[in-house]
C-alpha cells in the first residue's frame, strides 16, 4: 500500500461490527478495518498515534501468536498493522457515512490516530485462493457458543439444559434489538449431526439477524442489518444465487437453497490440515453438548444422536477453544475479584501478569498450561482468566466460507487444501473477529449473564401461567397440539415466484 497515493474513491464500505468499521479496496483483494469509539469518547481520540499503533499490533499479536495456534495457521489471517494519512482517514470516513446502518451510528469510526488493520478480504477469496475463474460466492456465520456450561460453578440449572444463545433471543426482542426470534441454536450446528446442522442453517436463512450473511463478488447480497424488522425475501436470494451455481441446475428456488445450505454443511465438517491446530483437547461432559431445550427441533430428531464434530473440522477447532471457558463466567468472576485485589494492592503486577498483554508465545503458554486445581494465587486466576477470555473470542468470531462450482478449479493453488463439500461445490474456510476481549468485560459478562437467565425464567414462567389460564378458559380438543413442535418439516419459509 503507497501512503502518499492513498485515495478514499479506490475503498467502500464493506461492513461493521460493535467495533470496527470495514472498507474494502475496489480493485485489490484487500480491507481495511478501522477501529470505532462512542461519539464522546475523549480518551479515544486524545490517544497519541503510537498508543493507537500499540493497540492495533496487539491486535494482530493476539490473532497470530494465541488464536493462530489454537485455531489453525491456514484459517486465521492475522493481517497488519498500518499508519495511513489523517486526511485521507477523514475524507473516507465522510464517504462512508451515508452508508452506514443507523443502529450502528452510536459510534464513530477513528479518523484521529491514523491506524488501522489492513487484511486481506476474505469474502473475495474464491479470486485468489479457489479459482480464478469461479464467480465468487462467499456464506459468512457468526456461530456463538456451541456448548452448555458444564462447570460446577453454575447455579442456575437452566442454564445446563437452555444454551445461552436461545436463552439471549428472548431478552434480544424484550429490548428492542431484533424484532423476530431466531429460530437458529448453536448447539444444533455444532452438533455434527448433518440434519442438525441442515436445520440450524435453514434457520439462519429465514432470520439471519447478525448471524448470516451472503457475498457475491465481494458484496453483501443477504443478511440483515438495519431494517431490523424486514422478512428476507428467500426467492429473490436464490434468483441471485442461481449464476453461481454449477451446471445442472436444481429445478427449484427450494432445491436450490437446500444444495447451499448442503454445501454449507459440507464445507464446515470437512477436513482442515491436520496437526495445525493446538493441543491439548479439552473434555467436556457429552451432555454438555447434546442438545438444549431452546432448539424448536423435534426430540425425536435430537434423541437420534449426534455423532459429534469430525476433529479437524473448522467447528471442531471452535468449539475446543470455546470450551476453554471451564468455569462459566460464575467461576470467573470470583477470580477476577481476586486478580483486582491484588492489583489494588500490587499495581505494577499487571504487567508481569500480561493482563493487557503482551500477547507472545508466554501468554499462550499460560493459556494452555493452566493448572485445574485452583491453589488460591493469583496465578491461578489469571490463567483461568487469559482461558475465559479466549474462549470468549471463539464464542463471538465469525467463519467465513468461499464457495466455487466443481470443475472449473483447474487454477487451485497446489499448497491450499480445498475440500469438497457437497458435491458441486469446493469451499475455502477461515475465520475473522478474533481480537482480544477486555480483561475488564468480566465484570459486565457477569451482571449480563445474570440478566439474561433472569429475563429467561421469567418469561417462561409467565407464558406457562399464561397457557394454564388459557386451558382453563378453553380446554383443548382431544388431539393434543403439543404432540407436534416447530420446525419438523424441511420446507423453506419462502412465497412462490
Ligand atoms: O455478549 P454477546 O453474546 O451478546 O456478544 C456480543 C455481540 O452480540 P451478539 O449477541 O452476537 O449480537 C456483539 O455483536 P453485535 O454488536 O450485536 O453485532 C459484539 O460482537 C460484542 O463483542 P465486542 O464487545 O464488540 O467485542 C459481543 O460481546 P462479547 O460477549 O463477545 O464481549
Ligand atoms: N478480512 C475481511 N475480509 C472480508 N470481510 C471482512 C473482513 N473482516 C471483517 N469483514 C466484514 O466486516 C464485518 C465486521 O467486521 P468484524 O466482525 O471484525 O467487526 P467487529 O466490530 O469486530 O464485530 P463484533 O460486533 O463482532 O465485535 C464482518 O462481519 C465481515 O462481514
Amino acid at each position: 500500500m503507497e501512503l502518499e497515493k492513498m485515495d478514499e474513491n479506490d475503498w467502500r464500505y464493506h461492513g461493521e461490527g460493535n467495533r470496527s468499521l470495514v472498507v474494502s479496496h475496489v480493485q485489490n483483494s484487500q480491507v481495511l478495518r478501522l477501529l470505532k469509539y462512542p461519539m464522546d469518547d475523549a480518551e479515544h481520540a486524545r490517544q497519541t498515534t503510537d498508543q493507537a499503533f500499540r493497540h492495533i499490533q496487539n491486535i494482530v499479536d493476539y490473532s497470530k501468536n494465541v488464536m493462530k495456534p489454537l485455531l489453525g495457521e491456514e484459517c486465521v489471517h492475522h493481517g497488519e498493522a498500518v499508519k495511513l494519512p489523517l486526511d485521507f482517514l477523514r475524507q473516507l470516513s465522510l464517504k462512508v457515512q451515508q452508508e452506514r446502518p443507523e443502529s450502528r451510528c452510536d459510534k464513530v469510526m477513528d479518523t484521529f490516530s491514523g491506524c488501522a488493520l489492513c487484511l486481506p478480504n476474505l469474502t473475495q477469496l474464491s479470486a485468489c485462493r479457489l479459482s480464478k475463474r469461479s464467480p465468487q460466492l462467499c456464506i459468512e456465520i457468526k456461530p456463538k457458543c456451541g456448548f452448555l456450561p458444564f462447570s460446577q460453578h453454575v447455579t442456575q440449572e437452566v442454564k445446563r439444559r437452555v444454551c445461552r444463545f436461545c436463552m439471549h433471543q428472548h431478552f434480544k426482542l424484550a429490548n428492542g434489538k431484533w424484532k423476530r426470534m431466531s429460530r437458529y441454536c448453536p448447539l444444533d450446528l455444532f452438533s455434527g449431526n448433518k440434519q442438525r446442522m441442515y436445520f440450524a442453517i435453514k434457520h439462519l436463512l429465514e432470520e439471519p439477524q447478525n448471524n448470516f450473511k451472503i457475498f457475491t463478488s465481494g458484496e453483501l447480497i443477504y443478511g440483515c442489518e438495519d431494517d431490523r424488522a424486514k422478512q428476507q425475501d428467500l426467492c429473490e436470494l436464490a434468483q441471485r444465487l442461481r449464476p453461481h451455481f454449477p451446471s445442472g441446475q436444481p429445478p427449484s428456488n427450494k432445491a436450490l437453497l437446500s444444495e447451499l445450505i448442503q454445501a454449507i454443511v459440507g464445507a464446515l465438517l470437512g477436513t482442515l490440515e491436520p496437526g495445525h491446530a493446538g493441543e491439548p483437547q479439552r473434555r467436556a461432559p457429552a451432555e454438555s453438548r447434546a442438545y438444549c431445550q431452546g432448539s424448536p427441533l423435534h426430540p425425536e430428531l435430537l434423541r437420534n444422536g449426534s455423532p459429534g464434530l469430525p476433529k479437524h473440522c473448522i467447528l471442531y477447532r471452535i468449539l475446543q477453544t470455546q470450551m476453554l471457558d471451564s468455569l462459566d463466567i460464575e467461576g470467573v468472576y470470583p477470580l477476577y475479584r481476586r486478580v483486582e485485589q491484588h492489583l489494588e494492592e500490587i499495581p505494577k503486577d499487571r504487567g508481569r501478569l500480561q493482563i493487557d498483554g503482551p500477547y507472545n508465545e508466554k501468554f499462550l503458554e499460560k493459556v494452555v498450561n493452566c493448572p485445574s486445581e485452583d491453589d488460591g494465587s493469583v496465578e491461578y486466576a489469571v490463567g483461568k482468566i487469559h482461558q475465559y477470555r479466549v474462549a470468549m473470542t471463539a464464542k463471538d468470531c465469525s467463519v467465513l466460507i468461499a464457495l466455487a462450482p466443481c470443475g472449473q478449479d483447474d487454477t487451485l493453488e497446489p499448497s491450499l487444501e480445498i475440500q469438497p463439500s457437497k458435491p458441486g461445490f469446493t469451499s475455502s474456510v477461515s475465520i475473522l473477529d478474533l481480537d482480544p476481549k477486555p480483561y475488564e468485560n468480566i465484570a459486565h459478562q457477569y451482571k449480563l449473564d445474570s440478566k439474561i437467565v433472569s429475563y429467561y425464567l421469567w418469561k417462561m414462567q409467565t407464558e406457562k401461567e399464561q397457557h394454564q389460564q388459557q386451558q382453563q378458559q378453553h380446554p383443548p380438543p382431544a388431539l393434543a397440539s403439543h404432540l407436534y413442535r416447530e420446525g419438523q418439516d424441511c420446507t423453506l419459509v419462502f412465497q412462490p415466484v
